[in-house]
C-alpha cells in the first residue's frame, strides 16, 4: 500500500486527478467510479482539465434500490452532476436502482463488471470501514449483490436526505471480490470520522469484519489520506 498524506481535499484532488491523468494516458480503457462526498475534489479538477473521456469507460460501485435515475439523492444523479454531463465517457455504467427484482438487476450488473475489467478503481471508505456498501461481515468472495444498509451507513448518509427515515433501507453494491478484480486501487479519506477505520484498514488484520482490510492483499493500492484521517496510525 502506498499511503499519500495530503493537507486537505483540494491537494487530495490533485493527487487523485494526477493519477487518473496517467492512467488515462497509458490506455487506461476502465474505470471504477465511487460517489460520496470523498471523491468529489478528484471529479472536480478532472471537469476543470482537457482530459478527454469519450474513449473510456465507467462503472461506478453502487447504487440505492428504489431511488431512479433522476432522483437527486440517486448515484445516477450525483455522477451526472460532478462529472458526467461535463466529461461524458464513450459509456457508463451504474445499477439500476429502479430495478426492483434484484436477482435480474445483480445478475445483469455483474455480467457488465465482468466484461469490463477495471483498471483504476475509486473508492471512499465508510466510517465503518466499507468500500462501495459492502458493510461488515460482507464475505470476501461476493460478487454485485443487494445489501441491507447498517444503521451506521443509514446515519452518515442521512444528511443528503430530509431526514434519516428517507434513506433506502437497501443498495445494490459491487461485490468484495468484484473490487478486488481492478488492476489499480485508488482509496481516498478525509477527516477525523474516518480515522478509526483507516487505521484498522492499513494496520489492523484482514478481517470481513472491516471490509477495506482486504485492500492490504491487493497488490496495487494507493492511500490518500488528510492529516485527521491519519491521526490514528502508529506507523507513519
Ligand atoms: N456507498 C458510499 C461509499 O461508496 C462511500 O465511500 C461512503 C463514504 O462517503 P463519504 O465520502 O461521503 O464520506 O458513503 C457511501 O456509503
Amino acid at each position: 500500500m502506498k499511503i499519500i498524506q495530503v493537507r486537505d481535499k483540494n491537494e487530495g484532488g490533485q493527487v487523485g486527478y494526477q493519477l487518473v491523468a496517467e492512467t488515462l494516458k497509458k490506455g487506461t480503457e476502465t474505470f471504477g467510479l465511487a460517489t460520496g462526498s470523498t471523491p468529489i475534489s478528484i471529479y472536480d479538477a478532472l471537469v476543470a482539465s482537457d482530459l478527454d473521456f469519450s474513449a473510456a469507460t465507467s462503472i461506478n460501485l453502487d447504487e440505492y434500490k428504489g431511488l431512479a435515475a433522476d432522483h437527486p439523492q440517486s448515484y445516477h444523479y450525483f455522477m451526472a452532476q460532478h462529472l458526467f454531463n461535463e466529461k461524458p465517457f464513450k459509456e457508463s455504467f451504474v445499477p439500476d436502482g429502479a430495478n426492483s427484482d434484484a436477482a435480474t438487476e445483480v445478475a445483469r450488473y455483474e455480467k457488465i463488471v465482468d466484461a469490463h475489467p477495471v483498471d483504476l478503481q475509486i473508492l471512499g471508505l465508510g466510517k465503518n470501514g466499507h468500500i462501495g456498501f459492502n458493510e461488515p461481515g460482507t464475505p470476501f468472495d461476493s460478487l454485485t449483490h443487494e445489501v441491507a444498509l447498517t444503521e451506521s451507513t443509514i446515519t452518515a448518509n442521512a444528511r443528503f436526505f430530509d431526514s434519516a427515515t428517507a434513506v433506502p433501507r437497501f443498495a445494490y453494491s459491487m461485490g468484495i471480490a468484484s473490487i478486488m478484480k481492478a488492476k489499480q486501487i485508488l482509496l481516498v479519506a478525509y477527516g477525523a470520522a474516518k480515522a478509526e477505520a483507516v487505521q484498522a484498514m492499513i494496520e489492523g488484520p484482514v478481517s470481513e469484519m472491516l471490509p477495506a482490510s482486504v485492500l492490504q492483499r491487493h497488490p496495487h493500492v494507493t492511500i490518500i489520506l488528510d492529516e485527521a484521517a491519519a491521526s490514528r496510525l502508529t506507523k507513519k
